[in-house]
């Protein structure tokens, strides 16, 4: 991946030379003249070595040590330049360039084209700008795409998971539950009466109403357990680790919680917004089959006057 960066594209072409018969305090002249940190040794055309800026202090450093600083007879260049030269071509890819720099610990490399002649020169600075670059790169197109994931497993109206995530879940906690022999159970919540507050008080604040119940009944959870939209105005909880007395207490909460709000609903008997639910639970790796279950007890539900859950064990 990291090689299809060609190295041509990093490299500066602007290739400070000097030659290697030139004397050292010209060398140094220009490093500190030009703020460059190094200058390819040129012998006619052919690259004959490399003097860094480091080169030149070392060698300093030494000529103090040795009380032998003399500016006068510092020296040629090719006396410190170095010749063993690792270049790369100018074809080659940023992973083999970087590669190059870790394994000889250099901070310069010359580059070559096909005919053998200096074309430029990158440095370790810019290999290691260019892969954090191409790292911040994927790491936000990473993100991005768990952002995406994880907003395609969501419903936008209500916040909660849409019928995608409650069918990824359904299928994980069933096989889990069969593995362990473990009950699980799921209750479907169906608002009452919403045509009707709809046709009465608008598509906007059905929405609204939407909202507060999803929110309200979130806040009823336990943890592990989890709220669905299941499709319009119907919600799915699904309850691991759950015998059928506790899925039918989870759906009471449920219940209990959307009255609570009290949101005012004139053509419903009560006067409030209520739900009724259908509860089941099993240690079925089926999860239609509980689904299932579960809508035929919402159905009785519906049936027996509305506001109030009712259960049903899943068919063997
Ligand atoms: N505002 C709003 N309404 C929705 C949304 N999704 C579904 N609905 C409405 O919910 C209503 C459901 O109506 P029905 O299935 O007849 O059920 P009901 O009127 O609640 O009657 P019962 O369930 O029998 O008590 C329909 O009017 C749908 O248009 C939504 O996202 N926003």
């Amino acid at each position: 991946m990291l090689n299809h960066i060609p190295i041509a594209q990093l490299m500066s072409r602007n290739v400070a030379r000097i030659a290697p018969e030139e004397p050292l305090v010209l060398a140094y002249r220009r490093v500190r003249e030009e703020g460059i940190s190094c200058l390819m040794v040129m012998r006619g055309a052919e690259l004959a070595g490399i003097i860094t800026e480091r080169d030149l202090v070392n060698h300093i450093d030494y000529l103090i040590d040795q009380d032998n600083l003399n500016l006068a007879h510092l020296g040629r260049v090719c006396d410190v330049m170095s010749r063993h030269l690792v270049a790369v071509m100018d074809t080659d890819g940023l992973q083999t360039a970087l590669d190059k720099c870790m394994e000889k610990a250099i901070r310069h490399l010359p580059v070559l084209n096909a005919a053998g002649d200096l074309v430029g020169v990158v440095t370790q600075t810019d290999l290691v700008r260019a892969y954090s670059h191409i790292l911040a790169q994927q790491l936000s197109l990473a993100s991005d795409n768990e952002r995406l994931k994880a907003l395609s497993l969501l419903d936008p109206l209500m916040g909660i998971g849409n019928r995608r995530a409650m069918e990824r879940d359904l299928k994980h906690t069933a096989a889990g539950s069969d593995r362990r022999h473990l009950p699980y159970g799921v209750a479907l919540l169906d608002i009452d009466w919403f045509k009707r507050y709809n046709d009465h008080y608008g598509h906007q604040l059905g929405d609204e109403a939407l909202k507060a119940v999803a929110t309200a009944i979130g806040r009823t959870l336990r943890a592990g357990d989890r709220l669905y939209r299941y499709g319009g105005e119907e919600l799915m909880l699904l309850l691991p680790e759950t015998d059928l007395e506790g899925a039918v207490s989870a759906a009471e909460r449920a219940r209990n919680a959307v009255l609570a709000l009290s949101i005012e609903h004139d053509k419903s008997p009560l006067g409030v917004l209520s739900l009724s639910a259908g509860a089941a639970a099993g240690a079925d790796r089926d999860w239609q089959a509980l689904v299932s279950a579960a809508d035929e007890a919402l159905y009785d539900a519906k049936h027996n006057g509305r506001n109030c859950v009712h259960a049903m064990a899943a068919h063997d």
